[in-house]
């Protein structure tokens, strides 16, 4: 069995990335990203200026999954800007990490995409639509309207590969809603799901929250999402114009979830809870363990089954 999967005019040995936010901080975390088994990676969501983020604890794991409310820390668009314009220049594998943006208002996130499309970056760019975890500000994804002015505006003059980091949706007015949103727009991928926001993990022994910021509400991501996500990613592989390609994100963690996501009709697959508590190696283990289930199951490529989920 090969993993080979073209997404976006470019080939990738294998659909697996880092979800951002996740081992992609610094030049250090990226460059470890770069040299790894992942088949694509991806920066972390940029603001204009660099910030700190939330205070710790804003981080925790537990057997199911994790809890985060990281605040949003990074080091301003502009250091990630020249990281992948660097890569373009050194490694000219087409394989520059894809550039996670978050502005922290329209404004803020129509500035840096007009200096990304001026820039000499070539490749693939993901607005984030949908962090949970800035005090104060909703999740644009969940605003429909906020959501179509963005996108509207953007399309204006944005001319480059772009795809939007969705929050899960919970209603099929809302996929129908979203889709038919995003089906008006030249998006290049739509990418399903991002961490199902403020949870609350409650540690009974303590009688205590986890987490330092909003008195313990955090994204929940890990096994607790995975028929979130599986069920955001079909919704809108089946209802989005086939041109708007999709990304599985939540509950990888072996190569079965892997293959229930490609199934549902993903072409990328983000890793986060699992990458963060495993490190690195993750993706060599995701690949045998893929490879393994489409061997057992006679598949050779990805594309015999991609999308191909049976219904009772
Ligand atoms: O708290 C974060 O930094 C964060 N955490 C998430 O779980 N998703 C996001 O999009 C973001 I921007």
């Amino acid at each position: 069995a090969v993993l080979k999967t073209e997404f976006l005019g470019q080939k990738y040995e294998n659909p697996f990335m880092n979800a951002s936010g996740v081992h992609c901080l610094t030049v250090n975390e990226l460059d470890e990203l770069k040299r790894s088994k992942a088949g694509a990676f991806i920066t972390k969501s940029a603001t204009t200026l660099e910030r700190a983020g939330n205070p710790e604890p804003r981080y925790y794991a537990t057997a199911l999954g994790s809890i985060n409310s990281m605040g949003l820390p990074n080091k301003g668009f502009q250091y990630y800007l020249d990281y992948v314009v660097d890569y373009q220049k050194n490694d000219s594998d087409g394989k520059a990490p894809f550039f996670s943006v978050a502005g922290m208002s329209r404004d803020e996130n129509i500035n840096i995409l007009k200096i990304i499309q001026r820039s000499d970056f070539q490749g693939v760019t993901e607005l984030n639509l949908s962090c949970p975890n800035v005090p104060g500000k909703p999740q644009v994804g969940y605003d429909f309207q906020m959501t179509e002015q963005i996108l509207t505006q953007v399309f204006e003059f944005f001319r480059k590969p772009l795809g939007v980091k969705l929050p899960p949706y919970f209603d099929f007015a809302h996929f129908d809603i979203v889709a038919n949103i995003l089906n008006k727009f030249p998006l290049a991928y739509v990418n399903c799901v991002n961490s199902v926001g403020n949870g609350l993990y409650v540690d009974a022994a303590s009688e205590s929250v986890v987490i330092k910021p909003k008195n313990g509400f955090g994204g929940i991501g890990g096994d607790y999402i995975k028929p979130t996500a599986l069920a955001n990613v079909r919704a809108f592989y089946t209802r989005l114009n086939p041109t708007i390609k999709v990304i599985g994100t939540g509950g990888i963690a072996s190569g079965q979830d892997a293959f229930e996501h490609l199934l549902c009709g993903a072409t990328m697959l983000q890793v986060g809870t699992a990458l963060y508590e495993e490190g690195i190696s993750v993706f060599e283990r995701l690949e045998k363990e893929l490879k393994e289930v489409m061997t057992q199951k006679g598949y050779k490529t990805i594309e015999e089954f991609r999308g191909q989920l049976r219904t009772l």
